[in-house]
Order: C-alpha cells, then structure tokens, then sequence
C-alpha cells in the first residue's frame, strides 16, 4: 500500500526525502502524496522518524537528500521563514508564544507578520487596532475568545496547544502541520481538539498533516494515514486498510496492543 498519487501534483508531495544524523537515518526516502483538503495522520513507533520528518518538510531542518512539493512547486530548497507564504504552517509550540502578550495579541502578531512578511514592534502599542477583527475572528473559530485577553503564559497547557494552532491559521495556510496536537490532555480536551482540527479541514478546506498518538483519534479521523518505520513509509491506506495490514500489525499495531 502506497500514495498512489503523484508527489510533483499533490497538495503536499515528498518525493525520496531522507534526513541523516551522522550514521542514523532518521528519515528514509519517504515518498508522500497528500492531497489537497486530506486529513493524513503520520503515525509510528518511538524513533520512527515523525518529528524529524515534519521538519524537513518545513526545512527546521535541511534534508540529506529528496524534494519536498506544495501544490506542484518545488519548494526543497526555501527557508522555514518563508514558508507560511507558500500556504505550510505548523502549530506553534508553546516555547514559541509570545509569553507576555494576550492571546489576542499573540495571533494578531502573527497575522500582521504574516501579510507584511517582517515582524514590527509597531505593531504593539499604537498599531493594536491593525488586523484585530481578523484575530479575533480566528480565536471564536478555536474557542478561545473568553481567553483574549489572558497573557498566554496564564493559559492551561490544552488552550496554549489551542493558541498554538490559532497562531498557525493566522498566516492563512492551505497546508496545516500539527505534531500530536492532543499530547498531555485529558479525553474531553482531546476529543474538542479532534473537533477543532476536523473543522479546519471542513470549513477551511485546509490539509492537514497530524502526528498523532492516540489511535483511537487516528483511525477516527484520518482520511488516510501513513505508518512510519525506521524512518522508512511501511505502508499508506485508509483507516480500515491500514487496520487490516498484517506488516502494520506486526511492526505497530501488534505492539501497541501488547503494552495496553
Ligand atoms: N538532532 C538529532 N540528532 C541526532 N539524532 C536525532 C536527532 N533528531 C532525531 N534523531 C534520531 O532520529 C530518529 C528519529 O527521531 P524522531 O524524533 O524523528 O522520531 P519520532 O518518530 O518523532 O519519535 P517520537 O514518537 O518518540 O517523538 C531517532 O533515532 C532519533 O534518536
């Protein structure tokens, strides 16, 4: 089982994507086609490469070797800066906020940065009107507008992952990159995550990319979703296709219902 689309045409195409740490291969000619308005988990054992993948695809990290495509362009070689201006964004983490500025601040930062390409401190103090409808808009869409004008550092740690991916919508993106969007919360905040992220991709037509743990969320989601071992694809397909894959079971599935 494999992307059966082409990686040069896809919404999000990697195409022999490989990223080396001296003797580790840590990703391994990863070939990915996700097409456009799909939501794609990326799942896999610990050390299986997932989080050094989305950051060859945002270029966090040069690649060893491979090509990265969004919608068709070549996009390998452009620095992670300017990536939000060909439409990838990925959730902010929460290392990444800016700590003392409300929430609301926080993404009309983000969205103004965005338009204009360059971050101005004129846009604190006598700039706060500039782009506050549009924040403010983006946070009722995440839930978080009985929050705006809380300091980020005050919020508990789900809606600090909420603002992470209001953040990442405010630079208007038509591909979205969520690294396990759900880790540290409890069922309920888990499942309204889960609900945020499907909303996205619904009323925002946006494709998702989502490293995801929790199978339970994974094979109720996902459209499809491609398993990762040692850095290498094992196999791509849909929930069901993937549940009834003897290697998945083997190398994954197998496992994760031995330790529960
Ligand atoms: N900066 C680095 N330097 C050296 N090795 C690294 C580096 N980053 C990752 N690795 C190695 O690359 C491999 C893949 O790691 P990665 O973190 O991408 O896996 P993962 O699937 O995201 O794991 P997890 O589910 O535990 O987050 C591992 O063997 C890891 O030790």
């Amino acid at each position: 089982m494999s992307d059966d689309a082409d990686p040069r045409s896809a919404a999000l195409g990697t195409e022999g994507l490989s990223k080396h740490f001296g003797g580790i291969v840590a990703v391994d000619e990863v070939d990915l086609a996700v097409e456009s308005g799909e939501l794609r988990a990326i799942i896999g054992p610990n050390g299986a490469g997932k989080t050094t993948l989305f950051n060859v695809v945002t270029h966090a990290l040069a690649p060893t070797s491979g090509s990265v495509y969004l919608d068709g362009e070549d996009v390998t070689d452009v620095p992670q800066e300017r990536r939000p201006h060909l439409g990838l964004a990925r959730s902010f983490q929460s290392n990444e906020l800016f700590a003392e500025l409300s929430v609301l601040e926080n993404v009309r930062v983000i969205a103004q940065t965005a338009a204009d390409g360059t971050f101005s401190f004129s846009l604190l103090g006598d700039g706060r009107a500039v782009r506050a409808d549009e924040a403010r808009d983006i946070l009722a869409r995440v839930g978080l507008s009985e929050h705006a004008e809380t300091e980020a550092k005050n919020l508990s740690h789900g809606d600090q992952r909420r603002l992470g991916i209001a953040m990442a919508i405010a630079t208007e993106p038509s591909v979205l990159l969520l690294d396990e969007p759900t880790s540290g919360m409890g069922p309920g905040e888990s499942r309204e995550t889960v609900e945020l992220v499907q909303s996205l991709q619904d009323d925002l037509g946006l494709t998702v990319l989502m490293i995801e743990h929790d199978m339970e969320i994974v094979l109720s989601v996902s459209d499809r979703i491609t398993v990762l071992n040692r850095g290498s694809v094992l196999a791509t397909g849909t929930p069901d296709e993937i549940q009834g894959d003897d290697d998945v079971q083997d190398a994954y599935l197998g496992g994760v219902r031995e330790e529960l």
